[in-house]
């Protein structure tokens, strides 16, 4: 999981992840008896505390946590290779890690497009079941700015669209080429987070507009971590999803079909 130490996906430690252990290790026939994360990510203070609460509660020999910029080849590559060595196999890959900020535009597509597909084209070498690999599945994190606009951060629109495409276009890509790998997107609506504070100050040129998201998070409501953590399994476990794109909303999720331009 890449983008694990804090907000969303910190989440799923706390509350449920090994709770979906057995409907994902069933996915796989080379999986030994216990689900095994490695968690990567650039910030290294927060590591060491979600370390020890970790390990305390599931043991070491389940857990790996690796520094790791999604904007630096070689340090996920060797992300890659360490949980390769470490665990044997990689089934799995979330990519979680993403950042709002419309002054920093260019490292936002940065973070958010051109991360994910880094990180896809190189766990793929190791998925791959044409390179050896068992197969596995992606799961992206994109956001309902990946679907309709988020008109006061319009960048992030850009990027979050970006993934949702990439998603639709690689999960059929590998189905046609015969990877093996599903690939997947979550699209949900507004959680609290650190991405999700001094939302004005994050706008730049549109701080503005900041009534209108402000209206936008009123209408849509917040949506809790675990229901994220809920949606997130669904696109694991559910070998019938593969590029689909999953919105998840306060009181309910539904999938955003693609809208089709040869009908
Ligand atoms: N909070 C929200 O309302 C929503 C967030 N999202 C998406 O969910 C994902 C997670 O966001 P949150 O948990 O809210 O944010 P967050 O700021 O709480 O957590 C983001 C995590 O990504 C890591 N990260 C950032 N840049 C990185 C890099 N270059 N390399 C490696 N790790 C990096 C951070 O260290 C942190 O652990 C993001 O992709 C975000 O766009 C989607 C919809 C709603
Ligand atoms: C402020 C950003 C915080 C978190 C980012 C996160 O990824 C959440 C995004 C959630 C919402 C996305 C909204 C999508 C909106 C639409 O689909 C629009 O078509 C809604 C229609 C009108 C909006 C008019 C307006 O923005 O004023």
């Amino acid at each position: 999981m890449i983008g694990a130490f804090v907000g969303i996906f910190e989440a799923q430690f706390s509350q449920c992840f090994w709770a979906h252990e057995e409907a994902a290790l069933g996915l796989w026939t080379d999986c030994g008896s216990s689900l095994q994360v490695a968690l990567l990510d650039m910030n290294k203070t927060e590591a060491e505390s979600l370390m020890q609460t970790l390990t305390k509660q599931y043991g070491q020999e389940r857990l790996l946590f690796l520094h790791c910029d999604v904007e630096q080849e070689e340090q996920v590559k060797a992300a890659f290779q360490k949980t390769m060595d470490t665990f044997g196999g990689i089934h799995i890959l979330c990519n979680n890690a993403g950042i709002l900020n419309e002054s920093t535009w260019e490292k936002m597509i940065s973070v958010n497009l051109v991360g994910v597909i880094r990180a896809t084209y190189l766990v793929l070498e190791h998925m791959n079941k044409l390179k050896g690999g068992q197969g596995g599945v992606i799961v992206n994190t994109a956001s309902l700015a990946g679907i309709g606009p988020l008109v006061s951060c319009p960048v992030y629109t850009a990027s979050k669209h970006g993934v949702v495409g990439f998603t639709r276009a690689m999960s059929a890509a590998s189905a046609l080429s015969g990877y093996g790998v599903r690939v997947n997107c979550l699209c949900p609506g507004f959680v609290q987070t650190g991405l999700f504070s001094n939302i004005p100050a994050r706008l730049g040129p549109f701080s503005h507009l900041k009534d209108g998201t402000q209206l936008l998070v009123e209408k849509f409501g917040i949506v809790n971590m675990s229901q994220v953590v809920e949606a997130f399994f669904e696109l694991v476990t559910d070998e019938t999803k593969d590029g689909a794109a999953l919105l998840v909303f306060q009181q309910e999720r539904k999938y955003m079909p693609a809208v089709s331009v040869t009908d």
